[in-house]
């Protein structure tokens, strides 16, 4: 695994000397926007139009990142509209690679055989992190936009014309809810799990273990009252993007990780709800253990240097979530 450092390979990991032993995630640098009709993104951003067959999904289906775009893009059914690449689960000294092995999906748009060269494709000087997911646009010939939480609005909402436009992931009443929890998520859970795996010190390693089981103790209080994480009737971005996290915890997180305090499966109503939204259709599809397991174990090699991957956890993902019991509102929040 490593970086590109002005267009050249170089197998390196995360260095967290300079840090303290902590973690920090590098920002990511494509940011553009996909809108219908090409006019600037939310913020302003540069964006390009909405077309059929012209955006290309460069996912793994080991990385949660990567699963929120991949969810978004089955939930508002965009498979004929956006092409699909899934990487190898095995991520090694060339970082993520393409296969056809064990439901990978090769590059159909270069045929390459490295996500590296993808990014080279875009910026032949590129230097930083060479990671899914990746958005990658056919007529321009460059990347759109290397960020999820990103990808899950674009996709959200850039391709009306297109989409099932029945689901809406970000309903305007809900959005400054769904905005203040994702942040919470964000930095406690989806990437508080990493501070805790990546940490190579005892006190890096508590301080989000701490932050990561108040803010899940937190989420089952709110879930022992509501069916989902904001008050809406169905599942919103937030609740999925919780999801790619649960889903990976006691499979993964748990031990790998050292998240160890409790299991999600100890979480009545996390669990439960947990189920519901892997229950939901489209969704399990979406999740292969194969990759998940194979790729967090495998491929970190100085937190697994056996590469043994564990064969539990036994739990039965099909059992009865009991969600229905929480009615969701009628109305949505003003
Ligand atoms: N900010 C990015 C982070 C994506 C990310 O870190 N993906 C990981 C896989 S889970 C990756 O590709 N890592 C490769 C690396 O850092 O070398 C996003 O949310 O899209």
């Amino acid at each position: 695994m490593g970086l590109l450092v002005e267009g050249q390979w170089q197998d390196k990991w995360y260095d967290t000397k300079e840090n303290g032993g902590a973690f920090k995630r590098p920002t990511t640098d494509f940011r553009n926007w996909v809108t219908p009709d090409g006019s600037p993104g939310p913020d302003g951003q540069e964006a390009y139009e909405a077309e059929a067959d012209r955006y290309h999904l460069y996912v793994s289906l080991a990385c949660p990142w990567a699963h929120r775009a991949l969810i978004a893009r089955k939930l508002k059914k965009l498979e004929d509209v956006i092409s699909l690449s899934i990487v190898d689960y095995h991520m090694a000294e060339n970082g993520w690679e393409f296969s056809n092995r064990d439901g990978a999906i090769p590059d159909s748009v270069f045929g390459k055989s490295k996500l590296y060269e993808i990014y080279l494709q875009a910026d032949p000087a590129y230097t930083g992190r060479v990671t899914v997911p990746v958005l990658w646009d056919k007529k321009r010939g460059t990347i759109v936009n290397n960020e999820s939480a990103d990808l899950v609005r674009i996709l959200d909402t850039g391709f009306r014309e297109f989409a099932d436009n029945g689901v809406d992931l970000t309903p305007a009443a809900l959005r400054a809810d769904i905005d203040a929890i994702n942040e919470t998520v964000y930095h406690a859970v989806n990437n508080g799990v990493y501070k805790c795996g990546f940490a190579t010190t005892q006190e890096a390693y508590e301080k989000p273990f701490d932050a990561l089981f108040d803010t899940l103790d937190m989420i089952e209080a709110r879930l022992s009252g509501q069916r989902y994480l904001v008050a809406s009737q169905y599942p919103t971005e937030a609740d999925w993007r919780l999801f790619t996290t649960l889903i990976r915890f006691d499979a993964v997180y748990h031990g790998h990780f050292k998240c160890n305090a409790r299991q999600i499966a100890d979480y009545p109503n996390l669990f439960g709800y947990m189920l519901e939204l892997y229950q939901w259709p489209g969704i399990a599809e979406t999740v292969n253990f194969k990759h998940i397991k194979g790729h967090y174990y495998t491929s970190h090699e100085t937190i697994n240097p056996t590469r043994i991957v564990p064969k539990g956890p036994v739990q039965d993902l099909t059992v009865p979530h009991n969600r229905e019991r929480l009615e969701p509102p009628s109305i949505t929040a003003a």
